[in-house]
């Protein structure tokens, strides 16, 4: 068994392949991210973000290489496995359960939690207050945004280590673009909560991660801080995003 010490990092991806079929999309994604860390990842259209998020959690098998999680090969295990052990993922597109009351969503969150359900959601209520207001609406019925901020609420019920974030941004207006990173931001300094995120909003990527690595047909090429991602001009000479 591989044991964790402190340099141990909480995440890693060592020289994963992955792909669909017969087709390749991940070609040797090497990185790490250490306890307390928010990277972000930055790639645009079709370079294989998603993907890697879904290889990371195990939704798509590793072709090749391997995902560690806290000093442990996780590669062959299942995501709810990889879940129990704390890792969390908000899908894109969010994927609640939009027939379900944004209480009975924040219930689902909890299948994994282990203090008691109850107990669980007061306490994510406070990190969100906004959804304390629409407990009884289906979560379908929610704006983007707010679905959004649901779908972050039901993932932290589960109190994970590492929050897995693919396009939180995705159709999402502007002002609730701002609430979200402030709501990241506050989950970090209050759980040292550990932030691997996919992004193209180069204004969000830049305002909550450490560092940004530049994900490029399915390869990590380079990595940027994150003054050098807000300039656009500059990120197009990283990926030809704008
Ligand atoms: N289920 C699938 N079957 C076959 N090919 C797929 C599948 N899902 C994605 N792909 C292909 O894999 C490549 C990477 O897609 P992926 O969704 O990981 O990219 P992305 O960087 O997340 O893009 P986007 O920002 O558009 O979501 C694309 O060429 C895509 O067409």
């Amino acid at each position: 068994m591989t044991m964790a010490n402190n340099d141990t990092p909480l995440l890693a991806a060592n020289r994963l392949d992955a792909g669909y079929g017969r087709i390749p999309i991940l070609f040797g994604v090497n990185f790490a991210v250490r306890a307390g860390e928010a990277v972000g990842i930055l790639g645009h259209n079709g370079m294989g973000k998603t993907t890697l998020l879904r290889t990371l959690m195990g939704y798509l098998p590793a072709t090749s290489g391997a995902v560690t999680f806290s000093g442990a090969d996780v590669t062959r295990d299942t995501p709810t496995k990889r879940a129990r052990a704390g890792m969390g993922y908000v899908p894109q597109g969010r994927e609640i359960f939009p027939n379900l009351s944004v209480r009975e969503n924040l219930v689902m969150g909890c299948l994994l939690a282990e203090r008691p359900e109850e107990e669980t959601i007061a306490d994510i209520l406070t990190i969100f207050p906004r959804l304390k207001a629409y407990l009884d609406r289906p979560g379908g019925a929610l704006s983007g945004g707010e679905q959004q901020l649901l779908a972050l609420a039901r993932c932290l019920c589960q109190d994970p280590r590492i929050l897995l974030l693919d396009e939180p941004t995705e159709g999402i207006q502007p002002s609730i673009i701002e609430e979200i990173i402030e709501t990241l931001h506050d989950i970090r300094t209050k759980r040292g909560l550990t932030i691997l995120l996919v992004e193209q909003n180069l204004n969000f990527i830049s305002s909550l991660s450490d560092r940004i690595l530049i994900l490029q047909k399915g390869t990590i090429v380079r990595e940027v801080t994150p003054d050098a991602a807000r300039n656009s001009e500059t990120v197009d000479e990283f990926v030809g995003m704008n």
